[in-house]
């Protein structure tokens, strides 16, 4: 690795979580520049990070930077910490920032890296950060894109976006993070980049079972193009921007995430499409995959605003055992609708989408 950018000298930040996403994350800040502490829930993962330089449970073979610290006190963790970057699953931030409240610096950034939504308020994570801590939407920031932790941990090069609706905060977010082989980009469509992030990992899923079940290019084709019009309409209903879709946060951690597998999401659509139930594949999956529990919020979104998902309905019915793994595909949500433009994003609610809800009464996965 090159040396450090001098930019970022003296730049205190921080990490909470010290899963593979926030131990790979506080190496790219390290090397990218800042004086970097990850707060680890458990003792020994701290001890680990900071006397090993290693994280075996979720970074095996990885060696970390010597000036990677971490601590399993939060105080210690944040104090003169000008950014934070929450690393944690979706549905304990609440309690973790509640958690975390009483150390925060008053002036500190918050950085959202998770790729989920929160169960019962269908919330954002930028949006549970705003009504968690009472937070100015400027001192929320998000960062995503295509970045499998695993491959990053290694220096391969990648992109991101780092966004904010303050732009010179964006722009501060993504100096820290903007390293030898870590270019973050910036923009101020906090709803698209992070819708982006939450919606990719429904559509790896869908491609996860699919490979499971045995079928091939075409469908995975498919499904990725189809998804990727099922994801912008979402999106730009929450307010999103279209383009932010087609970039980093959107197509790219989208193809990233379908393609690759060390995806978590691809992963348990793939046990899943080989038989697997819902709860052997949670068994056996020792790291968070979001998708799961983002398909029941999102599709209450969608519901809200009158729009079709067709292929996340499918994820949720194939997880939820009322639908075969092998009867995902984009054409059969279409069987007997209307033929439409191709390029429309407007999907509709009519025909396959009644007859999908109609399928789908009886629970939720
Ligand atoms: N991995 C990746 O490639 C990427 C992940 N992300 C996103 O980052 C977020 C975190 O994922 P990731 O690091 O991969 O997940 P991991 O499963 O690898 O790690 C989860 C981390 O969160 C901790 N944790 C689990 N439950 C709680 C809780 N209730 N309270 C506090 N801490 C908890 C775990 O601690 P413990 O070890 O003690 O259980 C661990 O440190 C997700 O939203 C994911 O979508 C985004 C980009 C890339
Ligand atoms: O978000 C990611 C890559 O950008 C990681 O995806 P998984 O959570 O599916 O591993």
């Amino acid at each position: 690795m090159q040396a450090s950018p001098k930019r970022n000298r003296g730049r205190r930040v921080a990490v909470v979580g010290a899963g593979s996403w926030g131990t790979t994350f506080g190496k790219v800040l390290v090397d990218a520049g800042c004086e970097v502490t990850i707060l680890a829930r458990r003792p020994e993962a701290a001890q680990e990070i900071q006397v090993a330089k290693r994280n075996s449970q979720y970074l095996p073979g990885v060696n970390l930077p010597k000036r990677l610290r971490a601590t399993s006190d939060p105080a210690r963790a944040l104090e003169g910490a000008e950014q934070v970057f929450l690393a944690v699953p979706s549905q304990s931030l609440r309690e973790n920032l509640a958690e975390l409240e009483s150390y925060l610096e008053r002036e500190s950034l918050l950085v959202s890296l998770v790729k989920g939504v929160e169960r019962g308020t269908s919330m954002r994570m930028s949006e549970v950060i705003s009504d968690a801590l009472d937070l100015d939407p400027d001192r929320i920031g998000v960062v995503s894109g295509p970045n499998i932790a695993l491959e990053i941990a290694k220096e391969q090069p990648t992109g991101a976006v780092a966004s904010c609706v303050s732009l010179a905060a964006a722009q501060e977010i993504a100096t820290a993070c903007s390293g030898p082989y870590f270019r973050s980009y910036v923009n101020t469509d906090v709803v698209g980049t992070e819708l982006g992030g939450v919606l990719k990992n429904l559509i790896a899923l869908a491609i996860g079972i699919v490979d499971g079940v045995g079928y091939g290019e075409n469908t995975k084709a498919s499904i990725i193009t189809r998804g990727l019009a099922e994801m912008t309409e979402f999106a730009v209903t929450q307010g999103a921007s279209p383009t932010t879709l087609s970039g980093l946060a959107g197509l790219g951690d989208l193809i990233a995430t379908c393609q690759s597998p060390l995806s978590r999401n691809n992963t348990a659509g793939r046990l899943i499409g080989q038989g697997f139930s819902l709860e052997e594949t949670k068994q056996q999956m020792q790291q968070t995959a979001e998708g799961i529990t983002s398909v029941g919020p999102v599709l209450e979104l969608a519901r809200e605003r009158g729009i079709a998902m067709p292929i996340v309905q499918q994820v949720q019915m194939v997880l939820s055992g009322r639908m075969r793994p092998k009867e995902l595909g984009p054409h059969l949500a279409t069987e007997d609708d209307v033929p439409r433009a191709e390029l429309s994003l407007g999907i509709g609610k009519q025909g396959a989408w009644r007859r999908l809800l109609g399928r789908m009464k009886g629970g939720r996965a």
